[in-house]
């Protein structure tokens, strides 16, 4: 293997970490400095998926809930299927089961009724588990290396591989939780910037990092010996191939792993790249996926409104306001620009806006979904691309303020399908208000109607009497 080689292809995201001094748990004096943690978030940012994945970490507290069935392939058909309906049921140690309580969970989720039992049992089995953000799986993981770990042990026994720095904190995070009752346990994170001392070995037990620095670690300097390792987990895998050399990275660690090393990989998504991936690091593997519940416009009324230029949309929008009341809504633009614009209008009239927009951290983002989530501001007005794949499910109004488009002016049919669509669960009415200001956006709102096969009504909003009937 050359020498160099990974070093080269280190991702920028990990480079920048570079002022991080070494991170232990429980060892206040390593935890990374703000200022450390401060950059970082910012560079996270430039990764769109890596960044949306955490703020859904950030702004959740509970599991998401879903009526769909787990499917499970096993290795071995013909071995019986266990599941659990209970934490007692998995024989945990006493120390674990307190960490579990103390969490707050009574019982295990959907995915981990199936993943929890394959995961523990003997021998070790290897899994690859797909199911959408917030279903459970990283405490199910979690709760699989602390299972496994001999505290006694001064040496990594589990690897766990994040995409990002943020991200390999908020899992270390989670396993400091539930290690909590296991006074020797510690962690490492290996992460770029967390400089030690050359022929150093790491003492302790489990290990987070991003690819390029645990492949250092486990290679170049020699911090981790591999072979002991007992259980690798891959996190995010999808998010994780998303970032130019993590893929290869990964696969260079896994080689080094012993051939009875438990394998583990996770992902909210699984398109044919994951897929791939998945097969090259995880032998032999069970395989569970939950189905994200489909979303539909079947309980959306949908409407919209002609105009003719920027100002006539703000004024109709403030028709609608006059004539029904809207308890929340969200209100799409197409640039930030013209989100700041709308955000500073609606103000001046007297509504409590919030502004999520591009320039912000994501933790800034979090805070201002968590205030509308709590009902603290009326209107939240956004971009496409900052509201992407975040789930704010009280929301009964949406307002394309712009119509999505993809970056060649298309039709982004996904996006307006989430932006207004409802799974079954969250079936309740919805609304959905369109302003068309040109013939192309009426080009663009007709070929949405079309692809979906779903009329949207023409509202007058200069006729109070027939916005107050969109309501009924
Ligand atoms: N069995 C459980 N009972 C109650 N809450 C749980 C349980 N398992 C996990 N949670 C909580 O639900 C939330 C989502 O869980 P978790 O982070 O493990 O999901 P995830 O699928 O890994 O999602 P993500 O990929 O976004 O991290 C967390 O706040 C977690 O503490």
């Amino acid at each position: 293997m050359a020498t160099d080689s990974w070093a080269l292809a280190v991702d920028e995201q990990e480079a920048a970490a570079e002022s991080l001094s070494t991170l232990h748990l429980k060892d206040e004096k390593t935890k990374p400095d703000a200022n450390g943690e401060f950059q970082l978030l910012r560079w996270g940012w430039k990764k769109d998926r890596a960044a949306q994945s955490l703020l859904n970490k950030l702004i959740r507290s509970n599991l998401v809930d879903t009526t769909n069935q787990v499917e499970v392939l096993q290795r071995d058909p013909t071995s019986p299927l266990y599941s659990v309906k209970s934490f007692e049921e998995l024989r945990l140690k006493p120390q674990l089961l307190q960490g579990v309580y103390a969490m707050g969970f009574n019982r295990p989720s959907k995915i981990q009724e199936n993943a929890l039992p394959m995961m523990l049992a003997e021998p070790p089995q290897n899994l690859i588990a797909q199911s959408q953000s917030g279903t459970g799986k990283t405490a199910a993981f979690v709760l699989a290396m602390l299972s496994r770990v001999e505290p006694g042990n001064k040496y990594p026994q589990c690897l766990c591989l994040s995409p990002t720095y943020e991200l390999a904190l908020q899992t270390g995070k989670v396993i400091e939780q539930m290690g909590n009752f296991y006074p020797e346990l510690k962690l490492a994170y290996a992460v770029r910037g967390n400089k030690l001392e050359r022929g150093q070995k790491i003492s302790e037990q489990i290990v987070i990092g991003t690819p390029g620095t645990v492949l250092d670690w486990c290679s170049k300097l020699k911090f981790i010996d591999p072979k002991k390792i007992k259980v690798f987990v891959l996190d995010e895998a999808d998010v994780m191939i998303a970032t130019q050399g993590h893929q290869d990275q990964s696969i260079r660690i896994q080689r080094m792993l012993p051939r009875d090393c438990q394998m583990l990989l996770f992902s909210a998504t699984f398109e044919d790249s994951v897929w791939k991936f998945a097969q090259k690091v995880v032998p032999d593997p069970n395989i569970i996926k939950l189905k994200r519940e489909e979303e539909t416009l079947d309980t959306i009324k949908q409407y919209y409104v002609l105009c003719n230029n920027r100002d006539e949309k703000f004024r109709a929008l403030c028709n609608i306001y006059g004539a029904i009341t809207i308890a929340q809504a969200m209100i799409f633009c197409h640039t930030r620009k013209t989100a700041g614009w709308l955000a500073a209008e609606l103000s001046r009239e007297g509504h409590q806006v919030a502004l999520l927009s591009g320039e912000m951290m994501v933790e800034q983002r979090a805070a201002v979904i968590e205030r509308f989530r709590e009902g603290k501001e009326k209107v939240l007005v956004t971009t496409n691309v900052c509201a992407r794949g975040i789930d704010v499910e009280q929301v009964s109004v949406v307002i394309n303020f712009d119509l999505p488009v993809d970056k060649d002016g298309n039709p982004d049919n996904e996006t307006y399908l989430h932006r207004i669509g409802r799974t079954g669960r969250f079936g309740k009415r919805g609304l959905a208000i369109n302003m068309v200001d040109s013939k192309h956006s009426m080009n663009i709102l007709n070929r949405i109607q079309e692809h979906f096969n779903k009329k949207i009504n023409k509202l007058d909003t200069d006729d109070l009497d027939e916005i107050e009937k969109i309501n009924n």
